[in-house]
């Protein structure tokens, strides 16, 4: 039985279709991304499974129960969203109890629970402290405690690493992977960030304008991408137009370096950990990330390379629609 099931959802606002007949599910200990750019329907469709959003078609089934037309506090879901609102009145392990105590727990039990989850997140040495009184980050992760803490069989995770460093976004994904390993609950994570989607996640949604592009595991997504618009959506830095509506993708690992023909050099920028350069290539301007030492190979403004034909992929260019 599937920790959630989303079946035809369509949602709109006006005359904006946020959603548009979206059937997506989330098996019990599974995490799945939810990605796409800003203003896609994300946040819609993780408001229209949580219950603060009603929607206009379709079907939302949580641990294979028809919960469509419930009100959120009967829908049993733990939420984490961007504006994770704690009580301010309450200290950090009041405001994980309060979940548990509101489903009937006594306030022992309450309290048991909630310091598993704050040992899950790493701070139970902040149990006695206010919320007023946290970092960021700390906050963040006491909300996650406090979803973790209802016991629920589906988590719902909007942006829940959004306005953290990026030094600690890269710290919580690792530890919300392990995190969620060890649940056993199924998640639907909403992102923006195709990093955080591959770290975090084992499938994921790609959604654009309210639809879904493409379902798959997470590292077969990046690897074939089923189209243009998607691969340049998840960072693949060269997705040239092809011949009849076409788009050739080459990967970083189709490209080999110091071998074969030297090509014109036409532009180069320094970045934070190395060079990139645009390379005229007759399949059109390759950008590529060069290490120090193979920068060092630009010799008289050219740069040899292979493109290995075998890994370039021909896709759909979708990229001027929708
Ligand atoms: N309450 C609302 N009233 C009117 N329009 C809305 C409302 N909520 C969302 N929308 C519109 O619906 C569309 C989808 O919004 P949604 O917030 O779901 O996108 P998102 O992918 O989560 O974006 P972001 O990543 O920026 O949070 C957008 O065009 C948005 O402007």
């Amino acid at each position: 039985m599937n920790a959630l099931s989303v079946v035809h959802l369509a949602k709109a606002f006006g005359n904006v279709p946020a959603v548009v007949d979206l059937s997506l599910s989330v098996a019990p200990g599974e995490t799945v991304a939810l990605l796409g750019p800003s203003g896609c329907g994300k946040s819609t469709v993780l408001r229209c499974v949580a219950g603060l959003e009603r929607p206009d078609a379709g079907q939302v089934c949580i641990g294979g129960r028809d919960m469509t037309a419930l009100p959120p506090e009967a829908r049993h879901v733990g939420l984490v969203f961007q504006d994770y609102a704690l009580f301010p009145h309450l200290s950090v392990l009041g405001n994980v109890a309060y979940g548990p105590r509101m489903r009937g727990a006594r306030r022992t039990e309450a309290e048991a629970r909630a310091r598993e989850a704050l040992a899950l997140v790493g701070l139970e040495a902040l149990a006695a402290r206010r919320t007023t009184e946290l970092s960021g980050g700390q906050a963040q992760r006491v909300a996650l405690a406090r979803a973790v803490a209802t016991g629920s069989p589906l988590l719902l995770l909007d942006e829940p690493l959004s306005n953290l460093d990026e030094q600690l976004r890269a710290r919580l994904r690792a530890d919300l992977r392990d995190l969620f390993a060890r649940l056993g609950a199924g998640v639907l994570l909403v992102t923006h960030d195709q990093r955080e989607a591959l770290a975090v996640a084992a499938r994921v949604a790609v959604m654009r304008a309210g639809r879904l592009v493409q379902v798959g595991a997470a590292g077969e997504v990046f690897a074939r991408p089923a189209t243009a618009w998607v691969a340049a959506f998840l960072g693949h830095a060269n997705v040239l137009p092809g011949p009849g509506g076409t788009a050739r993708l080459i990967p970083e690992d189709a490209v080999r370096l110091g071998e074969g023909e030297a090509f014109p050099v036409t532009a180069r920028q320094t970045t934070d950990t190395g060079t990139e350069v645009m390379v005229g290539h007759p399949l059109g301007p390759l950008t590529l990330h060069l290490s120090p030492r193979e920068a060092a190979d630009i010799c008289g403004g050219r740069l040899r390379l292979t493109v290995d034909p075998a890994r370039v992929l021909t896709l759909p260019d979708d990229r001027e629609t929708a």
